[in-house]
Parts: structure tokens; sequence; C-alpha cells
């Protein structure tokens, strides 16, 4: 049975969206929780600002915090060039379990890999057992106060180079004013501001790129 949120989310996307088709799901996803249930999915607004500052940073790694039921690892695995992989960590096993179906059934599985754990785990564990040299992008929708402290592990863990793209959600609402900060003033980062919307509501939310100077 579907009991939680997450899993009508998921029976929605199997029943109304086409396997294999990564824009039928981000689109069934939206029709859903525009008109049944709101759900934290970086939403059609935010996410055609996603979709335009992936495609301009061409990346081939990247990695994705906070992964919920896959709405945006599908939104960006479907614009990714052959070979270029989307690694995205989920603390909650039961966000990854619909995640995992999700992904599947978008048939982007080969481009994504969810890592299950606490960011403060995998992100030190990503160059030796991932095998992931430096990332070219970074989206982070994860717990807002965990922004900034997995930003500065990040830097530490050599993970970010010269031009690696640093995309935060939810930088208005729910808000992440110390990451906000510390980007915008430590002098390592080139930053830009995007205003939009909450997901599927009329609220101010915003995202900010934070490029890494190296
Ligand atoms: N690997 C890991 N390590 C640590 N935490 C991890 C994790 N993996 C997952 N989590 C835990 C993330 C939990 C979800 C994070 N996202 C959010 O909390 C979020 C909330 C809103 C929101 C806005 C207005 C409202 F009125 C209410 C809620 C909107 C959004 O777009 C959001 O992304
Ligand atoms: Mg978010």
């Amino acid at each position: 049975m579907n009991h939680t949120k997450e899993q009508r989310v998921l029976q929605y996307v199997l029943d109304n969206a086409t396997r294999g088709d990564p824009q039928s799901v981000v689109d069934s996803i939206d029709n859903y929780c525009n008109k049944e249930e709101w759900a934290m999915n970086v939403g059609d607004q935010k996410g055609l600002i996603l979709d335009n500052i992936v495609n301009e940073s061409n990346p081939c790694v990247l990695l994705e915090l906070g992964t919920y039921c896959g709405y945006s690892a599908v939104r960006i695995a479907r614009l990714l060039k052959p070979g270029a992989h989307l690694y995205t960590v989920e603390f909650n096993p039961a966000f990854a379990a619909v995640a995992k179906q999700m992904i599947e059934f978008a048939g982007v599985q080969d481009k994504v890999q969810i890592l299950e754990g606490n960011t403060q785990d995998i992100i030190p564990q990503l160059k030796k057992k991932y095998e992931v040299d430096t990332l070219d992008f970074v989206f982070i929708d994860h717990w807002k106060d965990k922004y900034l402290e997995d930003t500065k592990l990040l830097e530490k863990c050599n993970l970010l180079r010269k031009g690696t793209v640093v995309l935060a959600d939810n930088v208005i609402v729910p808000g992440a004013p110390d990451f906000l900060e510390y980007v915008r003033t430590c002098g390592r980062y080139d930053c830009t501001n995007y205003p939009s919307f909450l997901e599927y509501m009329d609220e101010k939310d915003a995202l900010e790129k934070a490029i890494f100077r190296g």
C-alpha cells in the first residue's frame, strides 16, 4: 500500500508517466505535487533554472546532496552527455527506496548512483571509494543547516576545482543564511543569485550559484 506521500508520488508516476522517458517522469511529479500533495522537489520553475545552469556547465562528474524522491536526479540526468555520472546522497532509506524506483523507471539508472548515508560520512569517501577526482557540479538540497558545513567539507576533501559549480536550492525558504554569507564573503567563490519561487507555491525562493575560484 502507498502509506507515505513519497510512495504516492511514485505510484502516480508509474501510472501516468512513460517508462524510459525522464521528461514525462518530471512532468508527472510536477502535476501530482501541483494538484494533489505538495512535496519538496525543486519543482518546475526552479527546475528550469537548474536545467540552464547544468547545460551551460556541461558537467561530467556531479554530486547531489539530498535525493528525496529523485526528481532533481532525473531532471539533471536527462541532460547529461554520454559517460557523465551523478552521485546523489540520501540519508533516509525510505526516500532512497522511492528514488531508486523513480530513477529506474525514468531509464537514467546508468547515469545516476544513489549513495545512502549521511553526507558527512560519504563526502570523505568519494575520492577513494568512488574514484572521484574532482567534481564539476554540486547540487545542494538537503538539510539547510548542513549546507555550510558540507561545502567546507567538499573544500577540505579537495573535491572542488577552479570552475566547479556549486548550486544551492532554498536559499530564501527555508533559507541557508550561514551558507550564503560564507560563499558570498569568503573570497573563494563567484556568486550569482537566481530569484524564483518555492516549488508549487507563490512564495519567493531562490537558487544560489557559487563557482569555486580554485
Ligand atoms: N545525506 C544526507 N545528509 C544529511 N541530511 C540529509 C541527507 N539526505 C537527506 N537529508 C535530509 C534532507 C531532508 C530534506 C531537505 N529539504 C528540505 O528540507 C526542503 C524543505 C522545503 C520546505 C519549504 C517550505 C516549507 F514550509 C517546508 C519545507 C523546501 C525544499 O525545497 C527543501 O529541499
Ligand atoms: Mg529543496
